[in-house]
């Protein structure tokens, strides 16, 4: 299991301002594909940053990662500050696309693939990189900075960057807002290939509900336990 939590709860803001996100129960298995599904505000990036060690949770009874053998228990490295162990499984075992695609600016976009194949000791070459730059079809910009590109760009190259470590886990926020829908079905398809080939878990924070039940994605969803605020928010599946 990549992923063991029990008891996660985080909020933010105080009194009738007060937010908070509740996950009761969560197991995460490698090479599953998960949405996180809800109303927007509910939370769903709140969450993904949680998830990815990004965020430290206010309560948790359970909080362990698995992956590539080792074991961690995340509560108790959130509890003892050891934010250079949790820096370390953010940069080697997961990859993030985020809303802002997080592109480096002052790289190309094969300058910013590369980065990371490089820190982590990787080969240049990779032919499934390869395969992955063809299918959101990046090739032709692969030259240029960030800033040279439009939004659905960044965003297509920021998805392939995610993945161009093989990591454990990829945590992807709405991947494919910014996308036409041929290109958001590719960017599905290739999440999902690359969950079954190299065993990639995935948790997709996303609007897009008919498509996942489409895809027969499983749903992480918010319902919210306090209608008339909208102030507290549980996800489960
Ligand atoms: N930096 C922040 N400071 C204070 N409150 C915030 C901040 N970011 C988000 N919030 C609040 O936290 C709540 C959850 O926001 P979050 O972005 O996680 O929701 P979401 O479900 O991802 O929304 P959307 O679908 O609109 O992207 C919202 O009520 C939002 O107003």
């Amino acid at each position: 299991m990549l992923l063991d939590i029990e008891g996660l709860s985080y909020s933010r803001g105080q009194g009738d301002q007060c937010f908070t996100v509740e996950l009761p129960s969560f197991q995460l298995q490698p090479g599953e594909l998960v949405a996180i599904t809800g109303r927007s505000g509910s939370g769903k990036s709140t969450l993904l940053e949680l998830l990815g060690l990004l965020t430290a949770p206010h309560r948790t009874e359970r909080f362990r990662w698995r992956a590539n053998g080792y074991r961690q228990d995340l509560d108790r490295l959130w509890q003892r500050r050891r934010h250079g162990t949790l820096s370390s499984i953010r940069g080697t075992s997961m990859g993030f696309i985020l809303q802002t695609s997080g592109l480096l600016p002052f790289l190309s976009v094969a300058g910013n693939l590369a980065l990371i194949r490089r820190a982590l000791g990787l080969p240049k070459h990779d032919p499934d990189l390869d395969r992955m730059i063809e299918c959101l079809d990046i090739g032709p910009f692969l030259h240029k900075k960030p800033s040279q590109l439009s939004v659905g760009q960044q965003q297509r190259a920021s998805i392939v960057r995610a993945l161009a470590h093989h990591p454990a886990l990829v945590l992807a926020d709405e991947p494919t807002s910014a996308l036409d829908p041929n290109l958001g079905d590719a960017v599905m398809t290739l999440l999902l290939e690359q969950a079954r080939s190299h065993g990639i878990s995935v948790l997709l924070a996303t609007h897009e509900v008919d498509r996942v039940e489409t895809l027969g994605i499983g749903r992480l969803d918010g319902s919210n336990l306090h209608p008339e605020t909208g102030f507290a928010w549980r996800f489960g599946r």
